[in-house]
């Protein structure tokens, strides 16, 4: 599938007769334009306006549409084009709502003073009861501090924000999790780590996201040594959840064992150095890698991984390759062997496009887009709120993996991210895991 990142609705109007959308619809897709959602806005005597939302490649692209469009005259005229998605951000994804009805001055005493004031006190004797009367237990907060906002690099944590309640948006919508997203205007370890320790009694979990590598690493380390609550770097784990589960589900049909096959990671940031370990924890003899930064090889190293020295020789050499550079087109079709499986998981933009992958020999190809850690991150904070852990452990991401590659139907790398199962099972085999953890080693 091509990657069709300009998303458009384009408002047109055509006489009232049949026949004059046919010839819209078709000149949008002689100009390369595909068609998603069409509404109908006015049927008048004499002309119909309607809304028609086109994803396009490019800005060019676009222009041809529209062109393509108007060139049809005959009363057939574009009013205007407007950007879908800045639209849908207008104002922000996310805001806080009361689960309370506010009607009365009863309701009112009850949920704020006077009423409140007990049930502090409560808290206060037993600070163990802020799971029970508070939405502490339920609540994570969505930390960043920008230099790593998806592969658009160093941007700042405020330009983040869209991304910070995207998380947020899908924690709710497919965990029931109430994610607040936290802007740090700092990336020094000891600045994160000590701000964070400072807030953490207000959520029940950390999500890291979209902090850059090296220093993730130390910060997430510190973080689950020093708190009491599930932290997680969702770049690194969640990520690492979500390609273990599509390559799973690639050595099923193509009848490889994962274990023997030779897999290769280009790009061993937060994302990449967490996938290789995760395939070495699962039992990946040979896991390969390359990177454009020396320290990123010896970090691979030091984990029992083989640096390699070019992409050239990984992509001669692995039978599965993995992608996380933030690195547009970096995967020439020309350098994809017979029968590879090609995972170019950078986002907003793949090393490769999973079509133009496929034309070029591979047997499985997937972008960003489907092996996505939104397959992961709700479920599994899902299942540890539910098990009370304090740890996401690396037991409970093996079964968040084996979970999801259990809901994929054959010939799929992954199931779909609408599917509510698919988060259900992902926090069922999580908290299964948690709770079996916390009968051995019962928190004092
Ligand atoms: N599909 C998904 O669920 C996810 C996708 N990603 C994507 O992965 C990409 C990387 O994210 P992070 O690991 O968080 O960033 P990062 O900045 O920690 O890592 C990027 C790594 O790629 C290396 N690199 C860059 N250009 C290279 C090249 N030409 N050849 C070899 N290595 C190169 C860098 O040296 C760095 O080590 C982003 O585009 C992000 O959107 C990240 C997390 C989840
Ligand atoms: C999906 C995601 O977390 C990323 O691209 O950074
Ligand atoms: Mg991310």
């Amino acid at each position: 599938m091509t990657v069709r990142n300009i998303i458009r609705t384009i408002i047109v109007e055509t006489p009232s007769k049949p026949g004059n959308l046919g010839k819209v619809t078709t000149a949008i897709g002689k100009a390369g334009g595909d068609i998603g959602d069409i509404t109908t806005i006015k049927i008048g005597p004499l002309s119909t306006v309607r809304d028609i939302t086109v994803h396009c490649e490019s800005t060019e692209q676009l222009d041809a549409v529209i062109e393509s469009i108007q060139s049809l005259e005959n009363g057939i005229y574009v009013h205007a084009v407007s950007d879908d998605v800045l639209r849908a951000h207008e104002g922000g994804k996310i805001r806080m709502v009361s689960r309370m009805d506010i009607r009365s001055l009863s309701d009112l005493r009850r949920v704020y003073t006077p009423g409140v004031a007990d049930v502090c006190r409560v808290i206060q004797e037993d600070p163990e009861k802020a799971r029970y009367y508070t939405s502490i237990g339920n609540t994570v907060a969505i930390v960043t501090d920008g230099t790593a906002i998806l592969g658009l690099g160093n941007i700042g944590s405020v330009a983040g924000m869209p991304v910070m309640e995207g998380k947020a948006a899908l924690f709710d919508r497919f965990a029931g999790i109430s994610g607040i997203p936290i802007l740090l205007n700092t990336s020094d370890p000891d600045e994160v780590v000590s701000t964070i320790k400072h807030i953490h009694q207000g959520f029940g979990g950390i999500l890291l996201e979209d902090i850059g590598s090296p220093h993730c690493f130390e910060i997430e380390e510190r973080l689950k040594e020093e708190l009491p609550i599930p932290v997680m770097h969702d770049d690194q784990h969640g990520t690492a959840v979500v390609t273990l589960a599509a390559v799973i589900s690639a050595c099923r049909s193509t009848d490889v064992n994962l274990k023997d096959a030779v897999v290769g990671q280009i790009g061993l940031g937060a994302a990449g150095l967490a996938i290789c370990r995760m395939f070495m924890a699962y039992g990946v003899k040979e896991m390969c890698g390359v990177d454009r930064q020396e320290a990123a090889l010896e970090r691979l190293k030091s984990y029992g991984g083989t640096p390699l020295h070019s992409m050239e020789e990984l992509m001669e050499r692995c039978d599965i390759v993995i992608a996380t550079t933030g690195v547009p087109g970096l995967i020439k079709p020309e350098m994809i062997r017979k029968g590879q499986v090609i995972l170019a998981l950078s986002n907003p933009k793949p090393e490769i496009t999973p079509e133009e992958a496929v034309k070029a020999g591979a047997a499985f190809a997937a972008d960003g887009r489907s092996v996505n850690n939104v397959l992961g991150f709700p479920g599994i904070f899902r299942g540890v709120l539910n098990a009370g852990a304090t740890q996401i452990s690396h037991p409970m991401l093996v079964a968040a993996a084996q979970a999801i590659a259990d809901c994929t139907t054959p010939g799929e790398l992954v199931p779909h991210p609408l599917d509510p199962k698919v988060h259900v099972e992902v926090a069922r085999a999580v908290e299964s895991v948690a709770e079996r953890e916390m009968e051995l080693e019962p928190s004092i």
